[in-house]
């Protein structure tokens, strides 16, 4: 029988997740998931704490068994042709799994000597600031240090597919850049990057996939600009988010929005006073709703016009906030 190989860079997709399901005893963490990543791009699975993100990744680079459904990972079954997976697959996990005594180098250094063709561990620390506290060992570094020792071991074997779960989490705004320097670096190299963010904005910004997971199954899926795209009111401004200092009678504003546009609806944050009118925005709005306010003596803290955002979709379809 020939040995399998992991595919070539010509194999569209990278990972190809169908009809995956999951339950620990009475509780179902995954009812049903499709999901397929593609080479040369960066796959984001977006949810609420729970959805089921953090399960996916462990499925798919086996530290997790699953009920039903199946995983092809680069072209195969990861659990039977396991090694050859993991030669082709990098993976950072929330609890990072480094060894606490040993210092960033001397994990790096040990990893790099698993691999046929590793990356240079002093130019990879570099560029993840890793320099900067090579003397401690894991145990003293803070959590964004070793979230990034943790990002660098699972790119240390140049793989084809990466799975970061939350690979900016807790990490300073200079340390996020970097990281996501280095995730676009890889997707240039045709690498299929798979990440988990509750970083909606940059998502947004730097994703060509996303699947949004809610309760176990995929609620949405598609690119930002697919998903954030209103076809029922062109991608012209679809909202205006304004916030006052005294609460709104959400009723009489939408009797007075009814007359210059419909559909118009206007959302209450519950208890913040502020407020999204939802509708083809038209200066001629902008300035109705800012005369009302001026009538009924409310004074407006805030008031701003744009599309609605990937964290507006999910916040649709969740009905929850990502913080
Ligand atoms: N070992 C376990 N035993 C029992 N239930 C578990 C276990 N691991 C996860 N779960 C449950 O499975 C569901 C999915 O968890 P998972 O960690 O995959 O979510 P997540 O989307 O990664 O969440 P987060 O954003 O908080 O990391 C949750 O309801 C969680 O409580």
């Amino acid at each position: 029988m020939p040995m399998p190989s992991v595919m070539t860079a010509k194999t569209s997709v990278a990972l190809d997740i169908a009809g995956l399901t999951k339950s620990y005893g009475d509780k179902v963490a995954l009812a049903g998931v499709d999901l397929q990543a593609r080479p040369g791009e960066i796959t984001a699975v977006l949810g609420p704490n729970g959805a089921g993100k953090s399960t996916t990744i462990e499925c798919c680079v086996g530290l997790k068994d699953f009920d039903a459904g199946s995983i092809t990972v680069l072209g195969l079954d990861p659990v039977r042709h396991r090694g050859e997976v993991r030669a082709g697959v990098g993976v950072m996990l929330q609890d990072g799994g480094l060894p606490m005594g040993a210092r960033p180098l001397e994990v790096l250094t040990h990893m790099s000597r698993m691999y046929r063709n590793p990356r240079n561990v002093d130019r990879l620390a570099e560029q993840l600031g890793i320099t900067e506290f090579t003397d401690r060992t894991i145990r003293r570094l803070s959590g964004g240090q070793r979230q990034r020792v943790a990002l660098a071991a699972a790119l240390i074997g140049r793989p084809r597919l990466v799975f970061l779960d939350e690979p900016s989490a807790g990490l300073d705004p200079q340390a996020r850049l970097a990281v996501w320097e280095l995730i676009e670096q890889l997707r240039s190299s045709s690498v299929a990057v798979v990440l988990t963010t509750h970083m909606m904005e940059d998502a947004e910004r730097l994703a060509d996939h996303v699947y949004i997971i809610d309760k176990g199954i995929v609620v949405a899926s598609g690119t930002p600009a697919e998903l954030t795209r209103n076809d029922e009111y062109g991608t012209e401004a679809t909202y205006i988010k304004f916030a006052s200092r005294t609460p709104v009678h959400v009723g009489r504003l939408e009797e007075l929005l009814h007359d210059k546009v419909d559909p118009a609806l206007v959302v209450e944050s519950a208890g913040q006073e502020r407020y999204q009118v939802r509708g083809p925005i038209t200066p001629e709005l902008v300035a109705a709703i800012a005369y009302w306010c001026q009538s009924n003596g409310i004074l407006l803290s805030s008031l701003t016009v744009g599309r609605r955002s990937l964290e507006d979709v999910f916040l649709e379809l969740t009905g929850r906030s990502l913080r």
